[in-house]
């Protein structure tokens, strides 16, 4: 295996990871819901050698805080479906789809990914989540969420008895070509890191700079370590997203010029769906309504307050402090400059610890994903750091993984 190789992930989820990237005259909103569209990414994705597409889940509820889907282009489509779907039309690249162990039984889990690893021949990866969406209980008749701690306590016995079952798939034959999808994180919070380091062969985080990117990957071997496994059988891989252009001035320009694509009304949509809270009736020029949000949230109030205090004890309009929200982009690294510069950031995070890859969230699609494979993947690769080709099959070989561990409860 090359050496420091950098490993690369797509997340296709939506129209991009920009709020307002659908929206950009190179996106094609019209694309979500059909075939052709996915077909088309998803081979652009294994053009440019990337190990894996990855899709989120959403079980709560639509329309949650005022949200209007047609305007912010992020249907939820079923991700264990939909990356079966993309396997038809590929065949190396790994398809890592999140699921739930709050909602969903171990054996419901081992029939769906046993059906995924032997219809893509390998290339499965299970993202584990727990759900943290305080909307999504109602969905399953319950009026609230399990604790966070009750959640991965959970999960610790789900993927247990998951991994029994697939064992057991594996023993009765035909056998698994992977023996079991490979095992991917995502949770943030010290329950979440112990975890990722009991479970995960590979993580997928939010890291805002490279000294985030060191600290939390340090912090996770270290995790690793002391629960008897080898840290180098975990991948790491921060978010990435990008604005590419000829020069860094004309980057910054563009990046100004998607993030001026909101209005009002979409800024406080987004809003209205990060802080859990219908906020879509009030005056965009009049103040942040602290009180009215943290007595309306579902999310926990402590956070809600940091969120928005300090804009509303500056008497910022809720218009801008929307405006001004839907330009953070959530924890995770927004690069903006040429191909060459971007490439060599990604070098130097790879050569400073700070991941084993980068999760690539185009800001806009599919414009975004073409720029970067045809201009930063032919970089990356001409410089020695990134596979011309696939190593083997199954998303296991792709990603250098050693043997399976077990995972008992
Ligand atoms: C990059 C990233 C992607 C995530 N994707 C999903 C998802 O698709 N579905 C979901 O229910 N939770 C998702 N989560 C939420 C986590 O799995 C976890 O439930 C949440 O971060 C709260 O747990 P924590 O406090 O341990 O981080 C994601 C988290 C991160 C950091």
């Amino acid at each position: 295996m090359m050496q420091n190789q950098i490993h690369l992930w797509a997340f296709l989820q939506g129209i991009g990871f920009f709020p307002t990237g659908w929206k950009h005259k190179r996106a094609k909103p019209e694309g979500v819901f059909h075939m052709d569209y996915y077909a088309r990414v998803a081979q652009l994705a294994e053009q440019g050698r990337f190990d894996a597409i990855v899709f989120g889940d959403q079980l709560q509820s639509r329309g949650a805080g005022g949200r209007a889907p047609e305007r912010l282009a992020m249907p939820t489509l079923d991700p264990v479906s939909l990356l079966t779907a993309m396997a038809a039309v590929t065949r190396h690249i790994g398809l890592v789809a999140t699921v739930s162990t709050t909602y969903n039984t171990p054996e419901m889990l081992a029939e769906r990914f046993g059906t995924m690893e032997r219809i893509t021949g390998g290339r499965s990866g299970w993202n584990i989540v727990t759900t943290a969406h305080p909307d999504t209980a109602p969905n399953f008749g319950a009026t609230e969420l399990p604790p966070k701690d009750a959640r991965y306590r959970n999960a610790v016995e789900v993927v247990a008895r998951a991994c029994e079952l697939w064992a057991a798939m594996d023993r009765e034959g035909p056998e698994l070509p992977q023996g079991r999808p490979v095992l991917v994180q995502a949770g943030q919070s010290p329950d979440g890191r112990d975890f990722a380091a009991r479970t995960a062969e590979a993580i997928f985080c939010p890291a805002a700079s490279i000294e985030a990117g060191v600290d939390f990957r340090t912090d996770l071997r270290s995790r690793v370590t002391s629960v008897g496994r080898n840290p180098d059988g975990v991948r790491i891989m921060p978010g990435l997203s990008c604005v590419l252009c000829g020069t860094e001035e004309e980057a910054r320009a563009e990046h100004t010029a998607i993030l001026d694509l909101a209005d009002d009304a979409l800024a406080i949509e987004y809003l209205s769906e990060s802080l859990c809270c219908d906020l879509t009736g009030f005056d965009p020029l009049g103040q942040i309504p602290v009180d009215e949000i943290l007595a309306k949230t579902l999310l926990p109030q402590g956070d809600v307050a940091r969120s928005i205090v300090p804009g509303a004890e500056k008497g910022t309009p809720l218009g801008e402090f929307a405006a001004n929200f839907m330009r953070h982009p959530r924890g995770h690294n927004v690069f903006i400059g040429t191909p060459e510069q971007m490439a060599d950031m990604m070098i130097e995070w790879r050569d400073a610890g700070a991941c084993d890859g980068f999760t690539l969230q185009p800001s806009y699609m599919p414009g975004g994903l073409e720029d970067f494979v045809g201009q930063v993947v032919p970089i990356l690769q001409a410089r020695g750091r990134l596979r011309t080709d696939y190593p083997g099959t199954t998303l296991r070989e792709t990603l250098g993984l050693p043997a399976r561990e077990a995972v008992t409860a």
